[in-house]
């Protein structure tokens, strides 16, 4: 194998093979990038452009192996000021061609120094593009990345890979979500309060409402419908989150218990699959998903089209041409990704309660679907006046 050499590569860069191999024996070879070693995932792509240090902190890529399809990553270095939780949690990291030198008047320290620090295995110097096209072509499958000792018996490899665990079937909220209960503060005068059922909630969910005047009392995955109403709430919000929905059983009941009340309901993405499930839909898992910072979303309320941002693998299978008769009422799909016409969003037109499947909270990502948070806001206003 022929390793380019640049001037500026440091020395670990030079010496470290490393080779990604996927599930169906499609291998590629490359460089240790990060952390050497071994690790396995589901391998799946983000087409975002910017926005790295909150993709490889977002809770929901847990025991994913994320692949930059843009080319150069790491140009900015890492800060404190970024990241979307309190650790990395891709499984690991593939990028063709990462900066040597980060150049950013917040930076920090390096991408690599990051990686390398918090344990993530990584591999650079691979086509990006062409591992991409395959996924496309094949699905998100499973994946293992190795360098250092971990390369020393070649032939096991594949082996290896093909018994990691699966994505389908794994309940993985508990893994990451706060065990303690906390309270984010409203910035200014206090609102309304609002409780935010964390199953791997993202930074700036609670953020963005605290802006808004709401204190958000941010709870563990298994809350209890007593341990929500302890709060008092004025709304009950339900958070992205990793693994398949189909899992998610205590959400769903006590998601079903706050529909039951007529509580002001917003949730993203997880929390949009959970509404899914509560209102007796089924959600399925996409070839390839959905991920990046560049995705086209229609608002069917008012026709105008967003550009979000995404990170599912899975989706709530819904009728778009009709209204459902529900449990809880009628309720309709809401937003529709244009690219494949997957589900964005759901809303019930008898009571107060409304998803997304994507990323208004908008860290990375555009900030088109900030008015969803105020959607939320007029939802309480409602229910007060
Ligand atoms: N970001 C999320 O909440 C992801 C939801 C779910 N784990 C999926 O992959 O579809």
């Amino acid at each position: 194998m022929t390793i380019s050499n640049p001037g500026h590569a440091s020395k670990r860069e030079r010496v470290s093979p490393a080779v990604l191999v996927l599930e169906d024996g499609r291998a590629f070879r490359g460089r240790a990038y990060g952390a050497v070693g071994e690790t396995f995932g589901e391998a799946v792509f983000s087409t975002g452009m910017t926005g790295y240090q909150e993709t490889l902190t977002d809770p929901s890529y847990h025991r994913q192996v994320v692949v930059m399809t843009a080319p150069h990553v790491g140009n900015t270095g890492v800060n404190d000021e970024d990241p979307e939780s309190k650790r990395i949690w891709v499984a690991g990291y593939v990028v063709r061609d990462p900066a040597r030198v980060p150049s950013n008047w917040r930076s920090q320290r390096s991408l690599d120094e990051e990686l390398t620090t918090q344990g993530v295995v990584g591999i650079s110097g691979i086509d990006t593009r062409a591992l991409t096209r395959h996924l496309r072509e094949r699905g998100a499958m499973r994946v293992g990345i190795f360098s250092g000792n971990a390369l020393a018996d070649e032939g096991t490899l594949l082996a290896r890979v093909r018994q990691a665990p699966e994505m389908s079937g794994a309940d993985l909220s508990a893994e990451v979500a706060t065990k303690e209960a906390y309270v984010v503060p409203a910035i200014g005068t206090k609102k309304f309060t609002v409780a935010a059922v964390d199953l791997g909630i993202k930074g700036m969910t609670p953020q963005r409402m605290a802006e808004r005047g709401i204190e958000v009392h941010v709870l563990p995955a298994t809350a209890t419908l007593e341990q929500v109403y302890a709060v008092k709430p004025d709304g009950v919000f339900f958070s992205n989150g990793p693994g398949d929905p189909s899992t998610a059983d205590h959400p769903v009941s006590v998601m079903q218990g706050v529909l039951e009340r007529g509580t002001p309901l917003f949730g993203i993405c997880f929390g949009n699959q959970i509404l899914g499930r509560a209102l007796g839909f089924g959600t399925y898992k996409l070839k390839y998903g959905h991920r990046g910072i560049n995705q086209p979303v229609q608002d069917r309320s008012t026709g105008k089209v967003e550009v979000t941002a995404h990170n599912h693998g899975f989706a709530v299978d819904a009728p778009l041409d009709k209204v459902s008769d529900t449990a809880y009422g009628r309720a309709e799909v809401s937003h529709v990704c244009l690219n494949d016409q997957v589900v964005e969003g759901l809303q019930l037109l008898d009571r107060p309660a409304f998803s997304v499947q994507y990323h208004p909270e908008a860290a990375a990502g555009p900030h088109d679907a900030a008015y969803l948070f105020d959607r939320f806001v007029s939802l309480m206003e409602g229910q007060r006046a």
